[in-house]
């Protein structure tokens, strides 16, 4: 950057506006009426607040989506809050320039371009995006429209949108999906339809390409648990009964600057047919919260909140016979693990935002727990493939399960509860240890009494 403009003015007076690059941040001052000066806050369909007063914004370079010279137009749109604690706005700058002022625009434009997307962060991503109408309350397609897309534009992506229509759309399109042409998929919905996805890259004829494309959530269903264990409790959209999104432009943003880190799978069989899981796997009461409430999906997460309600009442078991090997039962040494774990992602995660950062290494184990990340599925280039799908073959299907190391459960259960979190909803944090790329399914079994609970890593 040295030797690249830190400074930009343009117009004067009551019509100036100041833009300054620094390490990490830019700001830009204009005159306090300048929403009627030069550099005027356009586009207002997409900037509810396009007509008030921002005279003076301060952000991360994180947050600059696009900075440039069209014609004599400078153009600048960056993702900005007006408090601390307020949503993240679209806040678009643009304004005439004076020929004299052109060299200086084009200049400044670049050396902020570059800040703002350094490294190998690629600009203009070309994104797939599934959006699903009736996920959740079924918000969906109008948060798209109102808040998303607007962001996408602005950072001048290059979209191919899907409003599925049915149940196994996206799975379909994701079985066929031209890979060379994305550099991620976007699923605007719940935890549903990224499922599809993944079980679609299982049978997509590539399948290990495919889990090497990028899927980004842009939380808009009843759980969203991946968007929340990637992006942070805030990204949640439905608070209460109420319709809340004033957070989804962190999730945009993930998908604009967010860099791939990749994420356990794991396989399930059921009637012969093998599936693709990346949350969890419940057998009993969880189930029947998640199927029973399918109705209920007007209440967003707060319907599974009475179906857990409904189920614990009503305490019916099922006869399970589960075989667990055991990788750790030290509850102890798992918190410690975990938060070595986090502090070694913070640290990582604040080093590749710097605008000198080191690219990362193609095919490294990125640190876990990374905030704001697309996730780039596992796809067990270290195991052994199966030659009829190219999946990793399954691991334990014909384990000896009396074994050392394992341990059998062969009594009735309320439920099964297996998965990768920590979060499988916005207020349950079910697997409070897992790690993304530990390799362990974490396992609760519930006993009809509570006291009984068991829990482990296996
Ligand atoms: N147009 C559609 N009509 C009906 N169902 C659809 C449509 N498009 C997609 N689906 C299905 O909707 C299901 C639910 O979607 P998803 O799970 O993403 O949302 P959700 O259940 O509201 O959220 P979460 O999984 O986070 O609780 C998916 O299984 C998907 O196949």
């Amino acid at each position: 950057m040295s030797g690249a403009p830190t400074h930009l003015s343009l117009g004067s007076g009551a019509n100036l506006s100041n833009f300054s690059l620094g390490h990490n941040e830019l700001l830009i001052e204009r005159a306090a009426d300048s929403n009627v000066s030069t550099i005027l806050p356009e586009r207002t369909h997409a900037n509810q607040y396009a007509t008030e007063k921002w005279p003076k914004v301060r952000v991360p370079l994180r947050n600059v989506l696009w900075a440039g010279l069209d014609g004599a137009l400078f153009e600048l749109s960056v993702l900005a809050k007006k408090k601390a604690k307020a949503p993240l706005n679209l806040l678009h700058v643009t304004g005439s320039v004076s020929d004299a002022d052109k060299h200086a625009a084009a200049a400044f434009a670049d050396a902020l371009m570059a800040a703002a997307y350094p490294a190998a962060l690629q600009r203009q991503r070309r994104l797939k995006v599934f959006i699903n109408p009736k996920s959740g309350p079924g918000k969906a397609a109008a948060l798209w429209r109102k808040k998303i897309e607007p962001i996408f534009r602005a950072a001048k992506c290059d979209l191919d949108l899907t409003f599925t229509s049915r149940r196994q759309e996206a799975q379909d399109i994701a079985a066929e999906l031209p890979l060379d042409r994305y550099d991620a998929v976007v699923v605007m919905s719940g935890d549903g339809l990224i499922h599809e996805v993944f079980n679609g890259y299982a049978a997509h004829a590539q399948p290990a390409k495919a889990f090497s494309i990028p899927v980004a959530p842009i939380p808009s269903g009843s759980g969203n648990a991946l968007a929340i264990n990637l992006l942070g409790i805030d990204v949640r959209i439905f608070s209460s009964f109420g319709y809340d999104a004033q957070d989804l432009a962190v999730a945009a943003l993930n998908v604009i600057k967010g860099r791939p880190m990749s994420t356990d799978l794991f396989s399930f069989t059921q009637g012969g047919k093998r599936h693709i899981s990346f949350m969890s796997q419940s057998i009993g009461l969880i189930a029947d919260v998640d199927l029973g409430t399918d109705p209920l999906r007007f209440m967003g997460g707060q319907r599974f909140i009475l179906g857990f309600i409904y189920e614990v009442i009503r305490c019916k078991t099922h006869p399970l016979k589960v075989s667990i090997k055991v990788a750790d039962s030290d509850k102890r040494k798992m918190v410690r693990d975990m938060q070595a774990a986090r502090a070694q992602a913070q640290a990582a995660h604040a080093a590749l935002d710097t605008p000198d950062a080191e690219p990362p290494k193609a095919q490294s184990s990125p640190p876990p727990q990374q905030q704001e990340q697309a996730v780039e599925a596992s796809n067990g280039e270290q195991q052994h493939q199966s030659e009829s799908t190219g999946l990793p073959e399954l691991k334990f299907a014909d384990a000896d399960v009396d074994d050392d190391g394992w341990v059998t459960f062969d009594r009735p259960l309320m439920y099964l509860y297996a998965g990768k979190g920590p979060f499988v909803g916005p207020d349950v944090v079910q697997f409070p240890v897992s790690l993304p790329t530990d390799g362990l399914i974490d396992v609760t079994l519930q006993d009809r009494t509570a006291q009984s609970a068991a829990s482990t890593s296996g």
